[in-house]
């Protein structure tokens, strides 16, 4: 266990590091503690112990770090001494950084402090002290998801990869372009537990920004769980595509907004297929459900070909855009000859880092797909200049160059954010259903 020791104006704070763990079957003291803080911090309710059971062996097969920063100079009759005044979580899982090759990526989660002891650095003290540990243990790239747009800049995390909420109506106006291909078939959602892993391989492999998943996603698609907690979930319903060759290509699982919903709405809890013709036809099936006016789903891919296949586009609505992955490149040069370059080219470039993890000058030379980078000396004559955010909103093409000078956020001539642009291209959007 690492224990470190933070100041702050409430006293001494004390931090913990642990995994989840069990005691006498039950989760320990520690363990609790820290789903208290979390629910708190997210504002949900207490946590009931069978709940966290089942948690503590998710989060033992996810090999989950959790943090917790405990007030041991709190009053008398101050919320429970095991329970923490900040939290933290990290795992690790890969990351398709294009072309199907997989990085293994430092996720960061569970972030929370309590009102009383937000502002004073607890959350700096944590994430500074894991971002070094993390490149220190040889992580590249460190990923989250985040609850505000505001937070993690200053940590050098950039908003990487982007997805649609869309909502799309489904009465007779509803159809597809392209001839159908292979089968549906409604499955047992039990099934889930095997397919779900074996087809979100595919998805995995096939899609830059796709992180791996941790275990509870094959609970939620087989019905085991809920979302929100680890209870049944009998009202889900699961359709699996398999292409003519009988493997599973894709699957969909959703759920009836019920009868009071207006139009009669059909909400996607996960949707993950491992080719574009596997994705048409679990629309094509969603589409045909009897009864239903809309389908709404809250993680499609920022380039959706969807209203492209469809026969009436405008029956198409994305109703909001959002972040969904951060970046934070953690070493420049491992990052960068871990991705896949699509165009040959050269450029030099020099990062800016607040914590001084990714700082300096780089030269990056990519041919035939693999890029060498060489590290320069501070006074090398360089292309471009920005900061390490910047570069993680770059990394998988989500964000182009030209866009980024234009917000004034990357400094270099128009012939340099060009040859950016054509050396960091890559074939489709990034994209990830992955949250954590
Ligand atoms: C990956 C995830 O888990 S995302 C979930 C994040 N958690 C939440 O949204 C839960 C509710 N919020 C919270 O619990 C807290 O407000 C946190 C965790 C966001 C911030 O924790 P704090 O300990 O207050 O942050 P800390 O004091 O270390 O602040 C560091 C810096 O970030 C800034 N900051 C912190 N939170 C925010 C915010 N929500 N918006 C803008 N700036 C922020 C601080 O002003 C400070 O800036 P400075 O260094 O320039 O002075």
């Amino acid at each position: 266990m690492d224990t470190s020791a933070a100041d702050t104006r409430a006293g001494t704070i004390r931090i913990e590091q642990f995994p989840a763990g069990l005691e006498d079957g039950r989760p320990d003291a520690r363990t609790m503690g820290w789903f208290e803080a979390v629910r708190a911090g997210f504002h949900d309710g207490a946590p009931q112990p069978g709940h966290v059971g089942a948690y503590v062996a998710a989060y033992q097969a996810d090999r989950r770090v959790l943090w917790g920063a405990y007030d041991d100079g709190a009053r008398p009759g101050a919320w429970g001494p095991d329970i923490p005044v900040a939290t933290y979580g990290s795992l690790a899982n890969t990351m398709n950084v294009g072309g199907g090759r997989l990085v293994p990526t430092h996720q960061i989660t569970a972030v929370t402090v309590r009102p009383t002891h937000r502002r004073r650095g607890l959350l700096r003290t944590m994430i500074t002290t894991d971002l070094e540990q993390a490149a220190g243990r040889g992580f590249a790239v460190a990923a989250l998801t985040a609850s505000e747009a505001t937070i993690y800049g200053r940590f050098g995390f950039g908003a990487a990869a982007f997805t649609r909420r869309v909502e799309v109506d489904v009465r007779e106006r509803f159809a597809l372009r392209a001839a159908p291909f292979g089968t549906m078939e409604l499955v047992d959602p039990a099934s889930m537990l095997e397919l779900a892993p074996r087809i979100f391989a595919g998805f995995h492999g096939r899609t830059t920004g796709s992180l791996d998943r941790q275990f509870s996603y094959a609970q939620v698609a087989s019905g085991r769980w809920q979302s929100e907690k680890p209870e049944p979930n009998p009202d889900l319903r699961v359709a699996v595509h398999f292409r003519p060759d009988g493997e599973p290509g894709g699957y969909v699982a959703y759920k009836f907004a019920g009868w009071h919903s207006e139009p009669h709405t059909m909400k996607v809890v996960d949707l993950v297929a491992a080719s574009e013709a596997s994705y048409r036809e679990l629309w094509r099936y969603l589409g045909s459900i009897d009864l239903v006016q809309r389908i709404v789903w809250s993680a499609a891919p920022a380039d959706d070909p969807l209203p492209w296949a469809l026969s009436d586009p405008r029956s198409y609505r994305v109703t909001a855009e959002e972040d969904a992955l951060w970046l934070r490149i953690l070493d420049p040069v491992a990052a960068l000859e871990a991705r896949r370059f699509e165009q040959d080219g050269s450029l030099a470039f020099a990062v800016r880092d607040p914590l001084g993890l990714a700082v300096g000058r780089f030269r990056l030379d990519a041919a035939g797909g693999q890029a060498r980078v060489e590290r320069l000396d501070a006074s090398a004559a360089v292309d471009l200049t920005l900061d390490v955010d910047v570069l993680g909103s770059l990394y998988l093409g989500g964000a182009r160059g030209r866009t980024l000078a234009g917000a004034g956020r990357l400094e270099g001539d128009d012939a340099a954010v060009g040859r950016l642009d054509r050396l960091f291209a890559l074939a489709s959007a990034p994209y990830c259903i992955t949250h954590f």
